[in-house]
């Protein structure tokens, strides 16, 4: 089967595993797979030759997060073992909402959606290749769903789905068994999301979709349809929700989703996420997350067992994921300020952009000129009074951009790039102040 051809903008150049003959064999390895239709179908399917599959992603936010990465990843891995990927954006199913099991959702304006969709739809491009045999595509399922007339949607295709059938998925029953309830808006979302699939096996022979688990109802909701007006029987992988072994939510900073825009969520914010990965998560992260070999992984597996103080498997996560996503050049960059921020690499000579990022993530002050290192103390909080400020001073464990203070007077002046300084108290407590 023939390969990508040519590596898309994230500057991982990943090679598949050679010690895996079939790319099912590899994301069930993976973790990948949590539900699917018939195994030995999908596994045949896969190693008999090039196929086209789906997965599709709505604008309810103008960036896409973790949660859609893995989704991201399925499809290149898919891609490398040189099948032909269709990205979907939802033009029309952000229109509408895809019930969730909590509450209504409000609706977006169509402008607003509108321009979701398109920064979407470049987030998505820099995951696949558009070059070789297998190049990829992009579809907007506005462009069929839109001319559709009403009346057609109900005789063509509604006439298709049974009610008794579309109650039971988990979202719409979970919302009908709540107070909120749920709107006829709302539960015909599985309607357009089957008839994506039906328009996708037409025009493009496209035969699997795949999804998180939580959209197994909208994916079979494709494979029946096509099966009852095709005679066809089609595909659907539900990867797993990534789940924290301590319980706590995966994908969350501070309550805060990571997003995989740079304005939204800074490079050095994301790679500070994927270093502090628990010693039991790092492993099923690697095998999600990265392209790193089977071979790799084990040997990671063994350092987390022998030396796990030097989270060496996190460090190869976060740099991996974080290259993925931002490339190599803004990867490095963040690498370079967390070692010089704690102590080990030159502070001097650190992008502006990445610094001032990297500090906005610590406690920091800003002030408009220069301050005294006692004031830049209490004022990030590292010290709780100007007493105790003197006093750190006096013991030596005071740093200002790298250089160790003596002297209570000394001028935090903002002189590292970007008009900031880097206060550090003792070995591990850091705090920024942003001058000007
Ligand atoms: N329902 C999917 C997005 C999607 C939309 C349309 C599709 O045809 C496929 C997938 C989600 O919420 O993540």
């Amino acid at each position: 089967m023939k390969r990508v051809s040519a590596t898309p903008v994230s500057a991982l150049a990943p090679a598949n595993d050679p010690s895996f003959e079939n790319v099912w064999d590899e994301i069930v390895w993976r973790g990948l797979v949590h539900v699917s239709t018939d195994q030995e179908a999908l596994r045949a399917l896969l190693s008999e030759g090039s196929i086209t599959y789906y997965c599709g992603f709505d604008p309810t936010a103008p960036s896409l997060h973790l949660g859609n990465l893995v989704q991201l990843l399925l499809m290149r891995r898919l891609q490398l073992a040189g099948h032909s990927p269709l990205g979907l954006v939802g033009g029309s199913t952000g229109l509408i909402g895809d019930p969730r099991p909590t509450a209504e959702r409000v609706l977006n304006t169509r402008e607003t959606v509108e321009e979701w969709v398109s920064r979407l739809r470049a987030q998505v491009e820099r995951f696949l290749s558009f070059e070789g045999d297998n190049a990829a595509r992009m579809v907007n399922n506005l462009d069929w769903t839109a001319p559709m007339s009403a009346i057609d949607f109900l005789r063509e295709i509604g006439k298709h789905f049974r009610v008794g059938t579309m109650i039971k998925k988990d979202a719409v029953s979970a919302r009908l068994n709540s107070d909120a309830g749920i709107s006829y808006t709302e539960f015909s979302y599985q309607i357009l999301q089957g008839m994506d699939f039906l328009e996708l096996h037409r025009s493009y022979g496209c035969v699997l979709q795949t999804g998180g688990s939580d959209q197994w109802g909208n994916l079979t909701s494709g494979t029946d349809l096509i099966h009852r007006v095709e005679g066809t029987s089609v595909h659907a992988i539900g990867t797993p929700l990534i789940t924290n072994t301590d319980g706590t939510k995966f994908g969350k900073s501070e309550g805060n989703a990571i997003w995989l825009d740079a304005e939204m969520c800074s490079p050095y914010r994301m790679y500070q996420f994927w270093l502090s990965t628990a010693d039991a998560d790092v492993i099923s992260r690697l095998k999600v997350f990265t392209f790193l070999t089977r071979d790799e992984i084990a040997e990671y597996e063994r350092l987390v067992e022998t030396e796990p103080f030097r989270r060496a498997a996190q460090r190869r996560l976060a740099l991996e994921v974080t290259t993925t996503v931002h490339g190599h050049d803004a990867a490095l960059a963040v690498v370079a300020a967390s070692d010089a921020l704690f102590g080990q690499g030159d502070l001097t000579s650190l992008d502006a952009a990445t610094l001032r990022s990297a500090l906005e993530e610590l406690p920091h002050a800003r002030t408009a000129d220069g301050i005294p290192i006692v004031q830049a103390l209490v004022e990030t909080g590292l010290v709780s009074s100007l007493s105790e400020a003197r006093r750190a001073i006096a013991q030596g464990g005071v740093v200002v951009d790298g250089e160790k203070v003596a002297d209570e007077g000394h001028i935090v002046a903002g002189s590292l790039p970007g008009g900031v300084s880097v206060v550090r108290r003792g070995k591990k407590t850091l705090a920024g102040v942003f001058v000007g």
